[in-house]
Parts: structure tokens; C-alpha cells; sequence
């Protein structure tokens, strides 16, 4: 099986605090790796490592085999990485439309964004057809989420980081960002997702990796975490089995 995105030994200091304690993480190609854990274990910061938003101060991040930890984000942007933070990044005051056409770095006006392409989008996420001439600031919480990842697919992507989608969200609306996702998965895109939903990890993760304390302590294919309540227990604990 062969990664995209490899992590080998990856620490990350933020100011005085040493927060990544030597990650090493494979995400293969054309598969949805999931990335658990606790509060504070590092998701976060591991997502941003990735993008060269915190410098890893040590270790490789390897992207298609080239090493990528000592570019700037833009750099690591425009090899077709897209990052979905958990505040979603949309602006508010901005319509639908405005939100997506922002964020395709190579269209310039509507007409030069790829209609086929809008067409998916508005296939997986059919609110944003419906809401195209709102402000974003007015969309519900998951329409909210719905348009940021709409916004990181606008352009093809060769691997997409998405922080904790269901954050926040209905029952009702999880399932229909599940729904979305899979059809995402459909597509062979490759994902990271950071997710603290055992319901959502297990319906979508095809490979999954644990995190603790800054490392990761588990990896291995979802089903098999899914199918072992002992072992979730041990790696997640309360804070996780609470949702299923
Ligand atoms: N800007 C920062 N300054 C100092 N410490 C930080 C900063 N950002 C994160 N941390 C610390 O780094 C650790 C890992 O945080 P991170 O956000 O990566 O965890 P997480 O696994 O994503 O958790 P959560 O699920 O709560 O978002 C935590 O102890 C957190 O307090």
C-alpha cells in the first residue's frame, strides 16, 4: 500500500510548549484515514504541521515522497493540499458564491470555474444550489461546514485535511455530511480526518491512526477498531465510547 502523505518523527514546539513528541503517521493513497484521539492529544496540531502552519522542528513530512516540512503553506498549498480548519475559514459577509469563487486560486471570475466540477459539488452539498446568492453567515451549522469543504474541493485535490466536520452538529445533520463524505470517498480523493465522532470514524475511515500525548499510539485499519470495544476503551476512553 503506498502513502501520499507520510509522516516520519514529526515534532512541534509551540513557543515553549513541546507539543508533537515524534509522529509517524502513513496516509495511503486514494483511501480516508481517520485520525482520533483525546482532547488535547494533537490532531490539531499534527493537521497543521502538515501545512506548515506550526514548522515541525524535527522529522520529515513526506508528500508523494518529496519532503515538504520546511516549505511555507502557500508552497504546500499548491501542491494540491487542501486543509478544512476547524473554524471552517468561510467568510460570513460573503455570499456562497463569492465563498467558493474565493477560494479557486486559478478561476477568476465565475465563468472560468469548472462548471462540471460545480455541478459535483452542488450534487454532494445541494444546499449551496439553494443558498448560492446568501450571505454564508446566514447558512446553519452544518450548511456552514458543508461550504468549507466545498470550498477546499472547488479545484482538484490531492489530499484534503478536514478538523472535526461534525463539530457541533445535529444528529440528523452528521448523517448528511456522512452521506456527503462518502460520496466524496467515492472519488478516490485521498483524506485525513480529525474527527472526536466514533459514529462518523467508523462510517467512513478505511485506515484509522490513535493519537496520545503527542504521538500516535495506534494504526490500523478502522473496521478493526470498530470491531474491538476493548482496544477502543484503552485508546479513547469515556470521552469517545459517550458518542457512539
Ligand atoms: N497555540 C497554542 N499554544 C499553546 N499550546 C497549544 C496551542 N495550540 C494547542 N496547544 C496545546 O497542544 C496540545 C494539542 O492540541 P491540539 O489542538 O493539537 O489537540 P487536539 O487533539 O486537536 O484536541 P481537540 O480535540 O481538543 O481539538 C494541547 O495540550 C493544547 O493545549
Amino acid at each position: 500500500m503506498s502513502s501520499l502523505l507520510s509522516l516520519q518523527g514529526v515534532h512541534t514546539h509551540i513557543g515553549a510548549y513541546h507539543i508533537l513528541h515524534g509522529v509517524d503517521l502513513e496516509v495511503p493513497a486514494g483511501q480516508l484515514t481517520m485520525l482520533l484521539g483525546r482532547n488535547g492529544a494533537g490532531k490539531t496540531t499534527t493537521l497543521r504541521s502538515i501545512m506548515g502552519l506550526w514548522q515541525a522542528s524535527q522529522g520529515q513530512v513526506l508528500f508523494d515522497g518529496q519532503p515538504i516540512q520546511a516549505l511555507a503553506t502557500p508552497e504546500i498549498a499548491q501542491r494540491d493540499i487542501a486543509y478544512v480548519p476547524e473554524n471552517m475559514g468561510i467568510f460570513g459577509d460573503l455570499t456562497v458564491r463569492e465563498n467558493l469563487l474565493l477560494a479557486a486560486r486559478r478561476a477568476r471570475s465565475l465563468k472560468e470555474l469548472d462548471t462540471t466540477r460545480l455541478d459535483w459539488l452542488f450534487s454532494l452539498f445541494p444546499a449551496l444550489k439553494k443558498f448560492w446568492l446568501y450571505p454564508a453567515g446566514k447558512l446553519s451549522g452544518g450548511q456552514k461546514q458543508m461550504l468549507a469543504i466545498a470550498r477546499a474541493l472547488i479545484e482538484p485535490r490531492r489530499l484534503l485535511l478536514i478538523d472535526e466536520p461534525s463539530k457541533g452538529l445535529a444528529p440528523a445533520i452528521i448523517l448528511n455530511l456522512i452521506a456527503a463524505l462518502k460520496e466524496l470517498k467515492a472519488t478516490d480523493t485521498t483524506v485525513l480526518l480529525v474527527e472526536q465522532n466514533f459514529m462518523v470514524a467508523k462510517a467512513l475511515g478505511d485506515r484509522v491512526a490513535v493519537m496520545d500525548n503527542g504521538r500516535v499510539v495506534h494504526a490500523g485499519a478502522m473496521a478493526e477498531l470498530a470491531a474491538d470495544e476493548a482496544l477502543q476503551q484503552r485508546l479513547l476512553g469515556l470521552s469517545l465510547a459517550a458518542h457512539q
